[in-house]
């Protein structure tokens, strides 16, 4: 007859997988009886030999029975090892949380995994009830996932433990079962680790693998590259860096930084540089070096150009600010007019432009303020570097927060993945223009106020300081000294603003102006027009409140109804001049709050003043039909209920038939507008 072994285990699960071990070791031999405390006990039981599967079950099991056994043990326990690859694969240095349903038991998990050589994290025992615990990320349970926190995004079951070696072998000399069925046993239990060895030396190869095949690719790139982690050791450098710094590649890995470069300005920037790149001459070549902290795993990579890869590089760099459309269109010579105070004005932007300071550039609506931030950029030093200008006053606070300084991935919801460099950056070298300034929130004013102060920005949600060299053009067409005295504009954002500050002539004051301005709307129009002789006197005695936007839009209306290829007179919006101008111009028409009504309304606009150009009816079938080329389709159904919209505010007259649908003086003052606020 077979001796006999009564486990107890604390649960039920525990007890089906301790029980399964034993059996797949000891079954041939030994007869086992099973029980777990959770499901209760008899109240008397009697054996040769009691394995209880912890200390805590041993306790429990005396209190609910009375156990009578020659001998009696508390078994080892130790992590299965089919889970141990799966431990060995987090990265080293990670935060772990080891959860399991009481403290002592939860040291022991510890124990096992150091006692197994899973050494290389760092083990945070969990308590009970704590529901978060901050920056970590993964746990580790034997079977109690479900007491782990739900802050954990990853979980690793590591099942129930199994008993260990040593508790095994101590059953089998129990049961005096001989040398060769001992070793038979131990073979068995051995086997199952020499598997787990095949496994983690496969993986060892294949690691082995991984890293001469990142080696054969960093080698063949043209740059050198070295990248360096936490304790400054050199975990990449190529060949290219080799040949330079006279070194095979194989003795610099796992050097420290130190003992492979000498040159200590350049281990400094490598090590805690605060700018992206720097100029170094090593070894007599020059070079542009680039670092780049990577933050998530705590390495640090350095990538060295020589100075015409880099100069190619910046070239290509300003072709794709140029299809950006982050370049300056227009220079001084497109400021049309040769009023004195058109001319002085102009002097005087040239000699700022030559400075590095704050421009505020102050004057009505429509004089040109945009125009001469253009011109005063390429007529700097900048030039060469971008040039990106933006309406404040188009964007909501939190858009316009950022857009202009970007943010980071998360930083809220919608935000996108990798985050989004702001204009601030992309206009890195060269120049911002900031239009409407004086329509900016106190938020953002504050934001502002800290970049233009210390140089360097943080990203909406980041943390990583970046310097930044942008220099600031605003305009504003408010007094904006008056919104600082009622406290509306910071008055120390305003003096940093306005350091040099140009003023704009408006139109009525360099009506003379007026006649070269008509010739060179007409002429850029394209079309082939004259004029009728005294209409620019006509002209001339208009007030202008619009200034040049409403002398363009002007022309444009009367280029768009004049009959044959001559402008009169008669093509003059009489009426409109009429009426009280100053509230109409000065207060602009509603821009649609959604970017699509603004598309929308500014394609149907274009169509119809394209039509009323070239003579053809400007139909809703016709509007329709265009649309589907642009790649956002309106039925005819939908063209109707925007013309119906756009005639209620004045902007076009419905005409039956052939004269069809017409843009008026204010559509077209309109349709600048939202092309203004779509670039
Ligand atoms: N002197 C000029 N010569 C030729 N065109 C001009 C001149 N001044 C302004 N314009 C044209 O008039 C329109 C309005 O100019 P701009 O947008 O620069 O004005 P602004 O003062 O910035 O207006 P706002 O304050 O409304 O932003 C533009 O189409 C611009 O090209």
């Amino acid at each position: 007859m077979k001796q006999s072994l009564t486990l107890i285990a604390g649960s039920r699960q525990t007890k089906q997988v301790l029980y399964e071990q034993l059996q797949q070791l000891l079954g041939d031999y030994v007869q086992i009886e099973i029980y777990s405390t959770d499901e209760g006990l008899p109240t008397q039981l009697t054996d040769d030999f009691f394995l209880f599967s912890s200390e805590v079950t041993r306790l429990e099991a005396h209190e609910a029975c009375e156990i009578n056994g020659k001998e009696m043990m508390v078994g080892k326990r130790t992590i299965h090892h089919r889970f141990i690859g799966q431990l060995l694969k987090i990265p080293v240095n990670s935060d772990v949380l080891i959860v399991n349903d009481d403290d002592t038991a939860t040291i022991e998990v510890i124990e096992s995994l150091y006692q197994l050589g899973i050494d290389h994290l760092r083990f945070i025992p969990y308590k009970k009830d704590q529901i978060y615990y901050e920056n970590i990320d993964i746990a580790i349970s034997p079977g109690e996932t479900h007491l782990c926190p739900p802050s954990i995004n990853k979980v690793i079951d590591i099942g129930v433990r199994l008993f260990d070696m040593a508790t095994i072998l101590k059953v089998v000399e129990y049961f005096c079962l001989g040398e060769k069925i001992s070793s038979l046993i131990s073979e068995r239990y051995i086997r199952n680790i020499i598997d787990l060895q095949r496994e983690l030396s496969f993986a060892e190869q294949n690691a082995k693998q991984m890293k001469q095949h990142i080696q054969n690719v960093v080698n063949t790139v043209d740059d050198g590259i070295i990248a360096i982690n936490k304790q400054h050791r050199v975990t990449v450098f190529n060949r290219r860096l080799g040949a330079l710094f006279h070194l095979p590649v194989n003795d610099a890995i796992n050097r420290q930084l130190e003992e492979v470069i000498v040159q200590q300005d350049l281990i400094d920037f490598i090590l805690n540089g605060n700018e992206e790149s720097k100029f170094f001459t090593i070894y007599g070549v020059d070079l542009v070096i680039f670092r780049h902290q990577m933050e998530t795993e705590d390495t640090i990579v350095a990538t060295f150009k020589s100075i015409r890869q880099a100069f190619e590089v910046e070239k290509m760099a300003q072709r794709e600010l140029k299809n950006k459309g982050f370049y300056a269109k227009y220079d001084f010579n497109d400021i049309v007019g040769d009023h004195p105070l058109l001319k002085e004005t102009k002097q005087i932007a040239k000699k700022l432009a030559l400075s590095e300071h704050p421009i505020l550039i102050q004057g009505e609506t429509g004089t040109g303020k945009e125009l001469f931030a253009h011109s005063i950029h390429l007529h700097s030093m900048r030039k060469n570097g971008p040039f990106i200008a933006i309406n404040c006053s188009a964007l909501t606070e939190n858009l316009l927060e950022s857009e202009l300084f970007g943010y980071e991935e998360g930083a809220f919801t919608g935000a996108q993945k990798g985050g989004k460099k702001g204009l601030f950056e992309l206009a890195d070298n060269g120049t911002i223009f900031l239009d409407e300034i004086g329509d900016i929130s106190l938020t953002v004013q504050s934001h502002l106020l800290r970049v233009l102060q210390e140089k360097e920005l943080r990203r909406i949600g980041g943390r990583k300081v970046i310097p930044i060299n942008v220099r600031v053009i605003a305009a504003t067409n408010k007094d904006i000294q008056q919104k600082s005295e009622e406290g509306s504009f910071r008055s120390d954002l305003f003096y940093r603003l306005n350091v040099l500050t140009l003023s704009v002539p408006p139109l009525r004051d360099r009506k003379t102006d007026i006649p070269l301005l008509v010739k060179h709307f007409i002429t850029k129009s394209g079309k082939w027009v004259k004029v009728e002789e005294n209409l620019p006197e006509q002209l001339q005695n208009h007030e202008w409140l619009g200034n040049i936007r409403e002398l363009k839009s002007t022309i444009d209306y009367m280029l768009t109804i004049c009959d044959g290829n001559k402008i009169e007179q008669k093509d003059i919006p009489y009426n409109r001049f009429q009426k009280n101008r100053k509230q109409e111009i000065v207060t602009s028409y509603p821009i649609p709050n959604n970017l699509l009504d603004m598309d929308e309304y500014k394609f149907i606009l274009e169509t119809i003043k394209q039509c009323n150009d070239n003579g053809k009816p400007a139909s809703r079938q016709h509007i329709s039909m265009v649309s589907e080329e642009t790649g956002s389709f309106l039925s005819p159904q939908q063209v109707r209920r925007r013309l119906d919209y756009l005639e209620s505010k004045g902007f076009i007259t419905k005409g039956r038939g052939r004269s069809g649908t017409k843009i008026t003086m204010i559509g077209v003052e309109y349709l600048h507008q939202l092309e203004l606020h779509a670039t």
